[in-house]
């Protein structure tokens, strides 16, 4: 099979999604010398199989904002397979919500959940409803609208939506409460839920600790460590908050984070009570990361990102596609030496090649922010088990997924010279598990 073959059917099939697109041709890229090697995927079409979701579910949104108009907004669930586990990934509320993202990230996400090695299936889901600037009875309203339609696709064993970009522990519990009140049953159908009713510890931090675990594990590989290092991060969300936090409290120095608009740089790094100012302002009050350079006077650069300042390691922790080809000759320029992804699909294609040919560490997001969906699948054993563990024992359980999952990379990752290519092995370690599931239910 040839990769390009392969992709002119697809890009036929799925006509405009350039982000699917992205997503499909990176894993196939990996995958595809390696079922030519393994020809019994090739004539059980795997491939085009595992690129094409079992079900989207599309719907209607009608809420009412404050003013008393009517608004219409567009829901979306992608369940992408549940080849090894029922369907289980996050809800994105933003304006840039479409097929095409909501497709790709779904697809990341079954390579993702099988290296957790968790039985979890994949999918992604969310709307196109932008929460900024609106009041919280208005986010509640449009939550128990959503689920209201939602309700009749998900449940404890069929598929586990959580939290993404504008769904954080505020819109869990909104739609959880409706979830209760629809289907009369307290269930963990959704994971990220407040401690007081079924959530789990370290869950909100997961994606972010699970990411500096992560970045841990590929430098002590090369015989260092993240001990007194420069750290970028982008994002001032869930994930960059707490990979901030975490690399803390590893001896790191973490100088910017970023938002929309634009980054702050603070040479003297970040403390305890500026993370916890920054906790609040993004977090909660939803307000602006420039507020952090007025309170603790530092550099704001107004709609710049994070990756022209000098460091020792990246952490793009924002969205897809923010860290491009040049912003990646700039990070080497100034001294970067490995980037762990905490968003889904961050670093474009021609940036990853620059790091790879630079032989320097980069982590893909599948597996360096794997942490969060995994502490999910730890929430869904303590909903099912009725237990609820402490914060140590989930973080334990954490840290052996994240060096499992490195582990993983490594045993197929290995190129030439020595050098472990972490997208690779993540790619073909994640497929291997789902395609033998697919391959032993047969024609499906
Ligand atoms: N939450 C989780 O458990 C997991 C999340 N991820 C991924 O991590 C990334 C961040 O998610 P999360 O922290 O949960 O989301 P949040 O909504 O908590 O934070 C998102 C952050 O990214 C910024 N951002 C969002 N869109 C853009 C954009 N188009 N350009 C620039 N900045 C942007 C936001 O800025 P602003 O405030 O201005 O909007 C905000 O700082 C996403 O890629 C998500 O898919 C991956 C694994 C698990
Ligand atoms: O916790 C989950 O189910 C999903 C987290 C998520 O959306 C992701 O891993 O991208």
């Amino acid at each position: 099979m040839e990769l390009s073959q392969f992709m002119e059917g697809f890009v036929k099939r799925n006509p405009g999604e350039p982000e699917f697109y992205q997503a499909v041709q990176e894993v196939a890229a990996s995958v595809i010398p390696y079922i030519n090697d393994h020809p019994k995927y090739i004539k059980a079409r795997i491939l085009e199989r595992l690129s094409e979701p079992d079900r989207i579910i599309i719907f209607r949104v009608c809420w009412e904002d404050d003013r008393g108009k009517y608004r219409v907004n567009r829901g979306y669930r992608v369940q992408h397979s549940n080849a090894i586990g029922p369907y289980k990934g996050g809800l994105r509320f933003h304006p840039s919500v479409n097929l095409s993202v909501l497709k790709f990230l779904a697809f990341e996400q079954t390579f993702k959940n099988s290296l957790t090695t968790l039985p979890m299936g994949s999918a992604k889901g969310g709307s196109n409803f932008d929460p900024k600037g609106k009041s919280e009875r208005e986010i509640m309203r449009f939550c128990q609208a959503f689920m209201t339609e939602l309700c009749k696709h998900i449940g404890n064993n069929i598929d586990i939506p959580a939290g993404d970009i504008g769904v954080g522990t505020r819109e869990i519990s909104f739609l959880f409460g409706q979830w209760k009140r629809l289907r009369n049953e307290f269930t963990g159908a959704l994971t990220g839920k407040g401690l007081e009713f079924g959530g789990s510890h370290i869950r909100k931090e997961a994606t972010g600790y699970g990411c500096a675990y992560f970045m841990e594990s590929m430098l002590k590989h090369r015989g260092d460590t993240i001990k007194g290092k420069t750290c970028v991060v982008s994002g001032a969300g869930n994930v960059a908050v707490f990979t901030a936090e975490k690399l803390m409290d590893l001896g790191a120095k973490v100088v910017t984070l970023s938002d929309s608009s634009g980054t702050i740089y603070d040479k003297d790094g970040l403390n305890e009570e500026k993370l916890e100012f920054v906790k609040d302002l993004k977090l909660f009050k939803k307000g602006r990361i420039a507020e952090y350079s007025d309170k603790f006077d530092c550099e704001y650069h107004e709609g710049k990102k994070p990756w022209g300042v000098k460091c020792d390691l990246a952490f793009p922790c924002a969205t897809e596609n923010e860290l491009f080809q040049d912003d990646a000759k700039e990070l080497i320029k100034n001294g970067c030496i490995a980037v762990a992804e905490g968003a889904n699909m961050p670093c474009t294609p021609e940036a990853i090649r620059v790091f790879q040919e630079e032989r320097m560490l980069y982590a893909p997001g599948k597996a360096s922010n794997a942490g969060g969906v995994a502490v999910s699948g730890l929430e869904m054993t303590q909903n099912t088990t009725y237990m609820a563990w402490s914060g140590e024992d989930v973080d334990l359980l954490l840290k052996g997924i994240m060096a499992d999952i490195h582990q993983q990379c490594i045993d197929y990752g290995v190129v030439d010279g020595g050098y472990i290519d972490y997208a690779k092995g993540a790619n073909l370690a994640g497929f291997k598990k789902v395609a033998d599931a697919m391959m032993a239910y047969g024609v499906l």
